[in-house]
């Protein structure tokens, strides 16, 4: 149960930044799954150096473009696209969707666009609003979806190096279509100072899938994370000592890879929080990475994980609407949780 303090939102300006570490994955190795592991298992959160993955400054530059002229479009235009509940795919609009719906009255500020995977032929499996497809859109977007495949199955491989699971690819291997795999290119509008809940931006709460990836905008703060402690901490976009012309990945783990390691790593909660000092919108886009619908949340064959035992009764996995009681699949898991955190579906 979360404290009094932590439910309630925007009460500090500038949160005590959290230390995470930044990691470079050039090597696949056991070395570098190490530093994986043990962010994973202290914060559930870690810094990829961008110059590591196949993402440059170009396609972030391209994704955030058609991010921008998704979101100018109008009103109408984006509610003929609106969220499918049974694919989780299309728009949804501010306050539609409300993460964490026992703390929060109103519903998260952002609004969204869920991109789901594409097809065989690499054609997305849903409709794009013209304006946007005219100009290339389809091709931006999943030139840069397939970038955070092969990023989250590096990230995957390395993990199960730390965890010396004799099959490299144990948790690879669970990855491929279909699947609820999402990019989600989300805008949160810059508050006005006098409606005191427009700070919510998203909701606390843990993340569905196996693994996330999150691509911030220089200026642009908001995320802030939840130490062992109950205490908010904030997320630097560059923190100190990186370097380079992009901000650096934050990857977070999710529900499922928390029940694949028997606990051991912590889908830790999170939300996002708007400065009040914000005087711009907040753009951000996430990957989130989800297993084949029908895999099994089982444990991972790893030592490291058999040493650590079993969950305590009073350990759970997850946190926000729909994360009580555990799913057999990753699709009735997902399916759990939306269910739960969003208002109206058209
Ligand atoms: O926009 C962000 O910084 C994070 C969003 C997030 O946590 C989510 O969409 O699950
Ligand atoms: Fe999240």
């Amino acid at each position: 149960m979360e404290s009094s303090s932590a439910a309630k939102f925007g009460q500090c300006d500038n949160p005590e930044i959290i230390d995470l570490p930044i990691i470079d994955i050039t090597e696949l190795d056991y070395k570098t799954g190490k530093k994986v592991l043990d962010a994973f298992v202290t914060y559930g959160f870690l810094y990829l150096s961008t110059g590591s993955t196949p993402f440059t400054s170009s396609l972030l530059q391209r994704t955030f473009n058609v991010s921008a002229s998704l979101f100018a479009l109008p009103s109408d235009t984006k509610r003929n696209f609106w969220i499918e509940s049974a694919t989780n795919r299309g728009y949804t609009g501010e306050r539609n969707e409300i993460l964490d719906p026992a703390h929060q009255s109103a519903g998260d500020l952002k609004e969204a666009w869920n991109f789901g995977e594409f097809n065989v032929n690499g054609r997305l499996q849903q409709g794009l609003p013209a304006e946007v497809a005219e100009r290339g859109a389809e091709r931006e977007l999943k030139e840069f979806e397939d970038a955070c495949r092969a990023t989250c199955e590096r990230v995957l491989e390395l993990l199960a190096l730390a965890l010396e699971v004799e099959d490299k690819s144990w948790f690879s291997k669970r990855h491929g279509r279909p699947s609820g795999s999402i990019v989600r290119l989300l805008r949160y509008p810059a508050q006005k100072q006098s409606d005191e809940k427009a700070d919510v931006g998203a909701g606390a709460h843990s993340d569905y899938g196996s693994l996330t990836l999150l691509f911030q905008r220089q200026g642009q703060r908001g995320l802030e994370v939840r130490d062992n402690e109950g205490a908010w901490k904030g997320v630097e976009v560059v923190p100190k000592g990186c370097s380079g012309d992009v901000p650096p990945i934050v990857v977070n783990i999710g529900d499922l890879l928390s029940y694949w390691t028997n606990g051991l790593l912590k889908s830790t909660v999170h939300r996002v929080i708007l400065p009040k000092s914000a005087e711009e919108d907040r753009y951000s886009i996430v990957y989130f990475c989800h297993p084949k619908d029908d895999e099994g949340l089982v444990a991972v064959p790893s030592h490291v994980v058999r040493d650590r035992g079993d969950m305590n009764e009073d350990e759970t996995v997850g946190y926000g609407g729909g994360s009580q009681g555990k799913a057999l699949t990753a699709k009735e898991h997902l399916m759990r949780r939306l269910e739960a955190t969003y208002g109206t579906r058209k």
